[in-house]
């Protein structure tokens, strides 16, 4: 009979996904020490208060509410408690006491990541994050491992799984984003705070993660230019719907050409935008994600499944754990971050997409002449134009639909240009005269 040696580890937190973890190690733990060569034990799981309520039945006596105590005996410590304090600190303790750490906590690495990585390079521990970007999906050891003999170019994905929830909920059902949010919230998709979702951090955050894997360059979540889901209305999912589009939170991660230096650069940025419906990322549904890579030789890989949820992220919590336990068996240093290319991260500005704007102007002749002198002054060329009073203002267009009051409405889509063209443009149609409302401006992406 092999006689295993006893991985000890300790978790921290037992919420939506910490539970699911210790509820599969408990029930698994003897298949997963045959993968890993290693007994596992489950010595401890931190908490804050040992009596609360949990939708998961857990032994009473692996509670503690003193997780540094139980951070001292461990070989593996999973952080699963969230936010930046104390779990920093808890992880700094547990690397730099020789344990390996396992992680889901994506807002931690994205503003702690270089330290954490530099105290685990410095005792030969090994820091896991599967968890941290696209929940269940494998994406974080494909972008390090698999696909480092390769050079990644582009990454466009959804990465947040609360937001896309709430976005399909709006489009197929009706809802409006609070009672969305609300049953986000019940199924566990949700931050502890939903603003990190709505708002569009949580997606930041695994952008900034992927960018420093896929570049290997130190891409701070502050240098991820950020817009969320929160100004999205019922009337801009139906307009899209109408227009064979659906509005979907993207981050997107690529090396483009610096236009004052003709260098390269990197732009990592997130926001809500128009997917035709044709494209796959219009068919990821509910709380799932999609990331699609664009390598030189690979070409395209497409990574699908569940990004939020407690089992579904317990699943890559575990993965990690079992190829921590291997490491523990075989020993070796672990992987140190690769920041070596330092590419500079570009304002988003410099960055080349197209939008799709919704204005509300007078019902005058010559309007629709003026409206496109304000694209072409700013060198944006304009691709489409839907109105909806078409013979006062010029009869060039087709009727889309009609205006409430004695207004029209104008549909404008323009080409590739670049996004400080872009935005200086809506700023001079709010600003014009023949303007009543600029009623939604959007970027088009994946065509
Ligand atoms: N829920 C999901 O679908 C996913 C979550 N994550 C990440 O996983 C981590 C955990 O998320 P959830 O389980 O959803 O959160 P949660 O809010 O359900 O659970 C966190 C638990 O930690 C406990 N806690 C907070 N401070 C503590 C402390 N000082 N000591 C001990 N326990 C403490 C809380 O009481 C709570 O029970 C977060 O970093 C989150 O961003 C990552 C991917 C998916
Ligand atoms: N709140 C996050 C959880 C997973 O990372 C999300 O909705 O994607
Ligand atoms: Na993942």
């Amino acid at each position: 009979m092999i006689e295993y040696r006893t991985l000890r580890v300790a978790l921290l937190g037992a919420g939506s996904v910490g539970s699911q973890v210790a509820k599969q190690l408990l029930e698994h733990g003897d298949e997963l020490a045959s993968r890993a060569g290693t007994r596992i034990e489950l010595v401890g799981i931190a908490v804050r208060d040992v009596d609360a309520r949990r939708d998961v039945d857990l032994p009473r006596h692996l509670f503690t509410t003193d997780a540094q105590t139980l951070i001292l005996g461990a070989d593996v410590v999973i952080e699963l408690i969230g936010g930046i304090e104390p779990a920093r600190s808890y992880l700094l303790q547990a690397i730099n006491s020789g344990a390996d750490v396992v992680t889901a906590n994506k807002a931690l690495l994205a503003t702690h990541g270089p330290e954490l990585f530099a105290a685990a390079e410095q005792v030969g521990a090994q820091l896991y994050y599967e968890a941290a970007v696209g929940g269940a999906i494998p994406i974080i050891r494909p972008l390090r491992d698999s696909l480092a003999g390769d050079r990644v170019n582009r990454i466009l994905g959804i990465v947040n799984g609360t937001t896309n929830y709430i976005l399909d909920r709006m489009d197929t059902e009706g809802d409006d984003l609070e009672s969305a949010l609300a049953a986000a919230t019940a199924l566990g998709y949700a931050e502890a705070d939903p603003t990190a979702d709505i708002g569009g951090y949580d997606a930041a955050q695994k952008a900034a993660i992927l960018a420093s894997l896929a570049f290997h360059t130190s891409v701070p979540h502050d240098a991820v230019y950020r817009e969320g889901i929160e100004g999205i209305t019922k009337e801009q999912i139906d307009s899209a719907r109408k227009a064979g589009y659906v509005v979907k939170l993207l981050a997107i991660c690529e090396r483009i050409l610096d236009p004052a230096t003709g260098r390269d650069g990197v732009s990592a940025r997130v926001y809500p935008a128009l997917v035709s419906r044709k494209h796959p990322l219009a068919a990821v549904h509910g709380a799932n994600n999609a990331v699609f890579v664009q390598a030189e030789n690979a070409g395209d890989l497409m990574f699908y499944g569940a990004g939020a949820g407690g089992p579904q992220t317990a699943s890559a919590v575990l993965g990690d754990l079992v190829s921590a336990a291997r490491r523990h068996v075989v020993g070796g240093p672990g992987v140190a971050e690769s920041t070596h290319a330092d590419i500079p991260v570009l304002d988003i500005g410099s960055v080349l997409t197209r939008y799709q704007v919704s204005l509300e102007v007078a019902d005058e002749p010559g309007v629709l002449a003026r409206i496109a002198g304000v694209f072409s002054d700013h060198g944006v060329s304009v691709e489409v134009v839907e109105q909806s009073t078409p013979r006062s203002l010029g009869g060039e267009a087709t009727p889309v639909r009609e205006s409430p009051a004695r207004g029209a409405t104008l549909v404008i889509g323009t080409h590739e240009a670049p996004e400080a063209a872009l935005a200086a443009t809506v700023a001079a149609l709010a600003a014009n005269e023949v303007v009543t409302s600029v009623a939604s401006v959007l970027r088009v992406e994946g065509a």
